[in-house]
């Protein structure tokens, strides 16, 4: 299957775009006429420049408001269309879409319509070219691509045949059972974009927020499925409009964009390298300073955690709990995530697969006698380490009992949780879908103190790996941070009050959680009495979903950014506990400003 890319998607000048798109592996283009009209270069230049960058241009567009029109705007609107034919020779594309009139002056009717399309399918032919008509979802008389079909039909010119926009015909929710019926060789072009759920305009919705295959709301699968089945063997073109990408650097975009491409093609059934099973989160690492080290190492062991390895080669320490496991690396950093590591049941072909989904290898570091673990950088900057047992033997151990100790409860990793930079977050759930191979849940939004929250957790099929992603919804000011980009790492305990209660005891940094909230939660959840009286004397939150119960509590921030959680998930409860991330936030405000002015 061939692979393009319209220049829409990307951002910069044309020459920006089409070399990110060659960088990335596009086979062709789409090439926007705002982006030809704002260019210096001439379209036999870019004609040229593109064959240099091995880059077919595949399509030429929009072409607007052209069909069932009166006479003397439809002869208005064949001189344009030849005008638009002459670019399209010296750039030495043979299609020009189409897209279903908006136009005051159409008028409802497809019979004109169809004869005006043959007379511009005729006007093409003789130049050698080709018109995909496609249907706008908000088109004025011709929305859905069944009527663009019909129209199509009664066009019956060689030169007059359809294009497929997934976002136009997904958004409408229209019955794709028919694309089936449509002889592959009259689909001349197709466009694909995901796409969130949402409620609103569909024209807004198609104009800011289409997204690449893989992370929005859509069945791109089930969709490319119908159409390949007819036997369109045209490129799979991505046309996504999207207010982050178009401000984002053009070359990780084109790469998303790719790795989109890679992930619909694997769902179709093309050969990829299988993502291994994943069996669990095998550590979370901090990089430390000397001020954040020890009050790293201060929280952690007042929290039940023993500090039971030190590496044999770097300045890194291991804390284990149950089968909880923090790294603390002091190369550096005032207290941050540096890397997360999974489980992997085959950790080379992992990073094979990784590599393969264009996710950035990093440069390996061990000696020959330590474990070689593969890592690759998230779009955060995160590493992301495959293993198996393997690498607990680079570390000396200390004597100190982690694994078997009473402790204050803990047993493994729940979660960890990273906020991504507000351009990053679409291309970090495609990249842990694809890359890891792990599900995204659908996002949910929350109201913060300092802005909108959007949070999305990624997860294996067990729920044993977990990573939950949040961004704020716009970019942040100078006064919205109230705990600039806050990550952390969530604990399972199978007794969270019991946990909180030793953890108290020993000195544990835990966040005091106001009486508020507690009112709140018996007003909205009604927790038994002696439940909720234990919830309020430990500062420990509650949530409720229809699977079960979600028992929580949260340290102090510890540096500047980084904070650990303590859960305990009852029944088959699914969340993070999205509602009471507020009270946690604005608790954490607080502390910082109580620090401040303290
Ligand atoms: O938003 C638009 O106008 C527009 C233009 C061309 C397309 O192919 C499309 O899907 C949408
Ligand atoms: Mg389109």
């Amino acid at each position: 299957m061939r692979r393009g890319i319209a220049t829409v998607c990307l951002s910069g000048t044309l020459e920006d775009k089409l070399a990110a798109a060659a960088a990335a592996g596009f086979d062709g283009v789409e090439i926007f006429e705002n982006d030809l009209v704002v260019s210096p270069a001439s379209p036999a230049e870019v004609r040229r420049r593109c064959a240099d960058l091995g880059l077919s241009i595949d399509l030429y567009q929009p072409f607007r408001d052209f069909e069932a029109v009166p006479p003397p705007v439809f002869e208005a609107n064949l001189r344009r269309a030849e005008r638009k034919f002459d670019v399209m020779e010296q750039l030495g594309t043979d299609t020009m879409l189409v897209c279903s009139s908006v136009s005051p002056d159409a008028v409802d009717d497809d019979d004109l319509a169809a004869a005006q399309l043959h007379e511009l399918g005729e006007r093409a032919a003789r130049r050698g070219m080709r018109i995909a008509y496609e249907a706008l979802a908000w088109g004025r008389f011709v929305d859905t691509y069944d009527h663009s079909w019909r129209i199509v039909r009664r066009a019956d010119h060689p030169a007059v045949g359809l294009c497929l926009d997934s976002f136009h015909v997904l958004s409408r929710g229209s019955d794709l059972s028919l694309i089936r019926t449509i002889p592959g060789a009259k689909i001349f072009f197709l466009q694909l974009a995901d796409a969130p759920r949402l409620h609103m305009d569909v024209l807004q919705w198609s104009r800011h927020h289409r997204l690449f295959p893989g992370q929005g709301a859509f069945d791109l699968t089930a969709f490319v499925g119908h159409v390949l089945a007819t036997g369109y063997a045209g490129p799979l073109s991505l046309e996504v409009f999207n207010d982050v990408f178009r401000q984002a650097d053009p070359h990780r975009a084109a790469v998303d964009a790719m790795r989109s491409l890679l992930g619909l093609a694997e769902s179709l059934g093309e050969p990829a390298i299988a993502a291994p099973e994943l069996t669990g989160h095998a550590f979370t690492e901090l990089s430390v300073d000397e001020t954040t080290g020890p009050q790293l190492a201060a929280a952690l062991s007042a929290m039940g955690f023993a500090c039971t390895g030190e590496h044999r080669s770097k300045p890194v320490q291991l804390w284990t709990q149950g089968d909880a496991r923090v790294l603390l690396n002091a190369t550096g950093g005032p207290a941050e995530i540096s890397a997360l590591a999974v489980a992997s049941a085959d950790p080379v072909r992992s990073a094979r697969r990784a590599e393969s989904f264009h996710a950035p290898v990093l440069p390996r570091e061990h000696r020959a006698d330590e474990a070689d673990l593969s890592a690759v950088a998230a779009p955060d900057g995160t590493a992301v380490f495959f293993c198996r047992d393997g690498w607990l033997s680079d570390f000396t151990p200390t004597g100190a009992v982690g694994v078997t100790s009473a402790g204050a409860g803990l047993r493994g990793t729940d979660h960890v949780s990273l906020t991504q930079p507000f351009d990053n977050f679409d291309e970090a759930a495609l990249f842990y879908r694809t890359v890891l191979g792990l599900q995204p849940d659908l996002p949910t939004e929350f109201a913060a103190p300092f802005g909108l929250i959007r949070s999305r957790a990624v997860t294996n099929p067990a729920n044993t790996v977990r990573i939950a992603l949040n961004v704020a919804l716009l970019r942040r000011g100078e006064w919205a941070p109230g705990v600039p980009d806050p990550q952390h790492i969530a604990f399972t305990s199978d007794d969270v009050l019991a946990s909180a209660k030793a953890m108290r005891a020993a000195g544990a940094p835990l966040l005091e959680i106001p009486a508020n909230y507690y009112d709140d939660l018996d007003a909205r959840l009604a927790p038994p009495p002696d439940l909720l009286a234990a919830l309020r004397e430990y500062s420990v939150l509650y949530d409720r979903d229809e699977h079960g119960e979600f028992l929580h509590f949260y340290t102090e921030v510890l540096g500047s950014r980084v904070f650990l959680e303590v859960v305990q998930r009852i029944g088959g409860y699914r969340g993070y506990g999205a509602a009471n991330a507020p009270v946690r936030m604005a608790a954490h405000r607080r502390l910082r400003l109580a620090r401040r002015s303290g």
